[in-house]
């Protein structure tokens, strides 16, 4: 069903005296540029460990698919690999936890921007237990994306080079936002896609 944009996040939560079990959750951000293997690395994760994997790009696109009213905002943004406003994201992934009935979550994407961060904090009130951050050069990124094959819209080289120049403008700073409060756990994501996972898991593990 299409995300409905006039209903309050506030109408997510049953009753004000009852935390939703989704609001005292275990949320772990996992951030790298495109192709770096969030995807990857989340579906390795699930089969794992006991963790709810949402994609905000997945996200987004099925709110495109559902006949949503921004939809054709959405799509247009992601064909030129910018950031979607942030309530429209949030809104989706606070639907996505609530709706899941589970409370440890793998959200993968996101928050690409100071924007995406501040807004989830005020919105969900939920900070990171700790933020996954695969590190791949461009040039591996670039040949991931061109031989990835999934029939995405934005997966050509001229969308590529904007999401590229997006993850070092706006993501980045994100990302140096995290490891100044010891939350990153860096992870060389240009080795092939088992070793990254050993390195994966032990950060789970514990
Ligand atoms: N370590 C790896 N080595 C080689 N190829 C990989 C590795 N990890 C993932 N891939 C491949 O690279 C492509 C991109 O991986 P994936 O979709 O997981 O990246 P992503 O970070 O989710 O990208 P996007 O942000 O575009 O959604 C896929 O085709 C995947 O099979
Ligand atoms: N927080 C986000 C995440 C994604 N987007 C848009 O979706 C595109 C695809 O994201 P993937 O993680 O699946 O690569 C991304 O390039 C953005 O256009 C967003 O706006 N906000
Ligand atoms: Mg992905």
């Amino acid at each position: 069903m299409a995300l409905i944009m006039e209903t309050p996040v506030d109408a997510l939560i049953k009753d004000e005296h009852e935390t939703p079990k989704w609001k005292k959750s275990t949320v772990v951000f996992v951030l790298g540029g495109p192709g770096s293997g969030k995807g990857t690395q989340c579906a390795n994760l699930v089969k794992h460990f006991s963790y709810t994997h949402f994609s905000a790009g997945d996200l987004l696109r099925a709110e495109i698919k559902s006949g949503s009213q921004f939809g054709a905002m959405i799509q247009s943004m992601i064909v030129d690999g910018r950031i979607v406003p942030s309530e429209i994201t949030v809104k989706l992934l606070c639907k996505a936890m609530e709706e899941s009935g589970d409370d440890k979550f793998l959200i993968d994407g996101f928050p690409r921007n100071e924007e995406n961060r501040i807004v989830f904090e005020n919105v969900a009130k939920i900070e990171p237990a700790f933020v996954l951050f695969f590190d791949c050069p461009e040039d591996e990124l670039e040949r991931r994306i061109m031989s990835r094959n999934q029939g995405r819209e934005d997966d050509n080289i001229e969308t590529i080079k904007k999401r590229f120049k997006v993850f070092v403008e706006s993501t980045l700073p994100i990302i140096s936002y995290y490891e100044s409060k010891g939350k990153l756990r860096k992870i060389n994501a240009a080795k092939p896609s088992e070793e990254v996972f050993e390195a994966v898991k032990v950060l789970f593990a514990s």
